[in-house]
């Protein structure tokens, strides 16, 4: 059997060994193991999840792959002024919906969230997410899709899925950022904030608290550190965020364990520089393939 489902979860089996697991809460990815391409047969985790990590449907997982929608951070659209920051999705019960292949290549399932009366409460235009998720030997696969079945109002919104990297923090190298343009969330007045910044690194590093938003997404990204590596392939998303909070944020996050920061880098693709808009019948898709390098 390639994937087990239970109550709340589903589990993606690869033969040669690679594990998925994906919360049916939040569509969250909360484990990858796969392992080295050569070397080792057993398979590695890939993800970080805080073991503080609430994992009951009570709260966003600190950790795996939240999916962030429709919007990112707190709200700025008037659509959106009464949902919490990074939206519903993440705090949302998916259901399970198909499974899209079962092949030696890989095996993939089909999530889905529509309107409920429980985001109905915060949010009153009509929308459709779907979420496939594909496991092959040394990939990932998360394309998050976003349809508006309207017949005549545009859909606005942003898109973000908040990949939890397992890497030693302060070892990483993000590449290939240099030259792009980025805003940087750790700045503390409005107006720096708001003030586009050019990247002059070839090598990004997290070693200081980093919250930085890039226009303009490539489309791979390659997250290595000496030993180890994990590559994102990207398409139809254009923001790429890399945030590690270090002790001076993470310290301030209640879920996060212990030194957790020294354990990942969160690299996300999104669309969230002003927002996407949909037309009436509309679907958009972002891609994100997560490679062992
Ligand atoms: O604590 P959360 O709501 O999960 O957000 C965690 C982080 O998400 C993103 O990376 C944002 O750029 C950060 O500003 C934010 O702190």
């Amino acid at each position: 059997m390639p994937y087990q489902k239970t109550h709340d979860k589903v589990l993606l089996i690869h033969p040669k060994g690679a594990t998925a697991e994906i919360l049916l809460f939040g569509a969250t990815v909360t484990s990858w193991k796969s392992a080295e391409r050569s070397g080792p047969r057993e398979p590695v985790e890939r993800l970080f999840v805080s073991s503080k990590a609430v994992l009951d449907g009570s709260k966003a997982v600190r950790g795996g792959i939240p999916v962030v929608f429709p919007c990112f951070g707190p709200p700025e659209h008037p659509d959106h002024s009464k949902l919490p920051q990074h939206g519903f999705a993440r705090n949302e019960f998916w259901a399970f919906d198909s499974v899209v292949t079962d092949d030696d290549a890989g095996v993939s399932v089909r999530l889905t969230l529509q309107p409920n009366s429980n985001i109905a409460k915060l949010y009153t235009k009509d929308f459709q997410l779907a979420y496939v998720v594909t496991l092959a030997e040394h990939e990932l696969s998360t394309d998050i899709h976003v349809s508006n079945p309207s017949a005549s109002e545009a859909l606005d919104f942003q898109a973000l899925l908040h990949t939890y990297i397992r890497a030693p923090a302060n070892d990483v190298s993000i590449s290939p950022l240099l030259g792009k343009l980025y805003i940087d969330k750790t700045e503390k007045s409005l107006g720096a904030r708001n003030t586009l910044k050019e990247e002059k690194r070839s090598a990004v590093d997290v070693r200081t608290f980093t919250d930085s938003v890039y226009e303009d997404a490539p489309p791979r990204v390659d997250v290595s550190w000496p030993g180890g590596g994990v590559g994102l392939k990207l398409g139809g998303f254009t923001t790429l965020t890399v945030w590690n909070p270090q002790a001076e944020a993470g310290s301030k996050i209640g879920d996060m364990e212990e030194n957790g920061w020294e354990r990942f880098v969160c690299i996300e693709p999104g669309c969230v520089r002003g927002f996407k808009q949909l037309g009436a019948g509309e679907t958009w898709i972002g891609q994100q393939v997560l490679v062992v390098v």
